[in-house]
């Protein structure tokens, strides 16, 4: 390869994918952090003395952005302090051995680490899950439950805000597919850099314009410890189409990805369609479009041993739950732990367990 385009003299190693630059490592490594930290700073993600708990699979996403948000609030003086959140959902073969990774990480890179896992918090593994429903629809229990277990877990930290891995793949992916399926409420929110503002902990994607070929890169060059094996749960097949196209799309011109998400974050819905606007569920007090989050809903079919309950159309779900919250509400969660702290109930919200976290 010839020299590197900045002309620091170095031989160049590699070409970026997003820009077609012809760099060496070290001037990969400062142009990729670079662009993490004038994303984080252009957006105004953190501020001096927050906490903020990176969600860390061991995957190459969550590994990097651990890494990348460690030395940058060195470099830069963020003022943070990081820690590290992992949601077990208990697929053997799987999550097991991922999250021996994020413990390596936790190690190597200093950071506090808390597991939480849907047994813990729902009384059900994925395993047991999948036992269940079969490897149809388990992606939507494994999603939502996970969604909810990252609030959860976030508040139970009282950190500031959550950082995930999303990369600019994964958005350019997610507004493919809300277009496809004509979700307007998603596709307004999902490029988005900060949500959740207002109605509980912020989300972060320090990683929204950094491509999923120079994440790669990047853990590759800097010998990164993570877990690169697929779920053995079936993959999530509508977001795989979306999947196959952007990546037939980028091999003709990669600015497509950026040029997806910028299209993205330029449309206006039209004030006549309807948008659910969110609120709080009745039952677990999280963030809802629902009177009852999808999570309950999932939750309860489990419970009754109707696990499609949730699942398609919510009309039966929906009059399932209000006959049962007319009676007392019974917490099953409590039963099958043994332990109070960990239901779902109405009367055991989050906000009286802030303070129970032991590192
Ligand atoms: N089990 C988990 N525990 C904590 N955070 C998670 C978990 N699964 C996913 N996340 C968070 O959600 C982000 C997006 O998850 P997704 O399932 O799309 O994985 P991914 O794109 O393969 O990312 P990664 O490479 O980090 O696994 C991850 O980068 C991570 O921040």
């Amino acid at each position: 390869m010839s020299s590197c385009s900045t002309k620091c003299g170095k031989k160049a190693v590699l070409k970026r994918p997003k820009t077609g630059d012809v760099l060496c490592k070290e001037c990969f490594f400062e142009a990729f952090e670079i662009e993490i930290h004038f994303t984080i700073t252009r957006a105004k993600l953190f501020k001096p003395g927050m906490t903020v708990a990176v969600a860390a699979s061991g995957g190459k996403d969550s590994t990097v952005l651990a890494y990348v948000l460690k030395v940058l609030n060195e470099r830069f003086d963020y003022g943070l302090k990081l820690v590290l959140l992992s949601i077990d959902e208990g697929i053997t073969g799987y999550r097991d051995d991922s999250l021996d990774t994020v413990k390596r990480n936790r190690d190597d890179y200093g950071m506090p680490l808390k597991i939480l896992s849907y047994k813990d918090l729902y009384g059900w593994t994925m395993d047991e899950i999948v036992a269940e429903i079969g490897r149809k629809n388990n992606c939507t229990f494994c999603g939502v439950f996970r969604r909810q277990a990252l609030d959860r877990g976030a508040a139970l930290l009282n950190v500031d805000c959550l950082a995930t891995g999303h990369n600019a793949d994964d958005i350019a992916e997610t507004v493919l597919m809300n277009i496809l399926r004509g979700d307007m409420a998603r596709l307004t929110r999902c490029t988005s850099i900060i949500t959740g503002h207002g109605d509980g902990i912020a989300r972060v994607k320090p990683l929204k314009y950094s491509y999923e070929k120079e994440i790669v890169m990047y853990s590759y060059f800097k010998q990164l410890v993570y877990f690169s094996t697929e779920c053995v749960f079936a993959p999530n097949a509508y977001r795989g189409h979306a999947r196959v196209l952007l990546k037939d799309m980028e091999k003709i011109d990669p600015a497509v990805i950026m040029n997806i998400i910028h299209s993205g974050e330029s449309l206006t819905v039209n004030e006549e369609v309807n948008l659910p606007s969110l609120t709080k569920c009745s039952r677990c007090s999280y963030v809802s479009s629902q009177t009852v989050c999808k999570a309950c809903v999932l939750l309860e079919g489990l419970n009754r041993g109707l696990p499609k309950l949730g699942i398609g159309k919510s009309s039966k779900a929906k009059k399932m739950i209000a006959e049962q919250d007319k009676q007392k509400y019974e917490c099953t969660n409590d039963k099958v732990t043994g332990d109070s702290t960990k239901c779902l109930c109405k009367n055991n919200v989050i906000e009286n367990r802030t303070n129970d976290v032991t590192w």
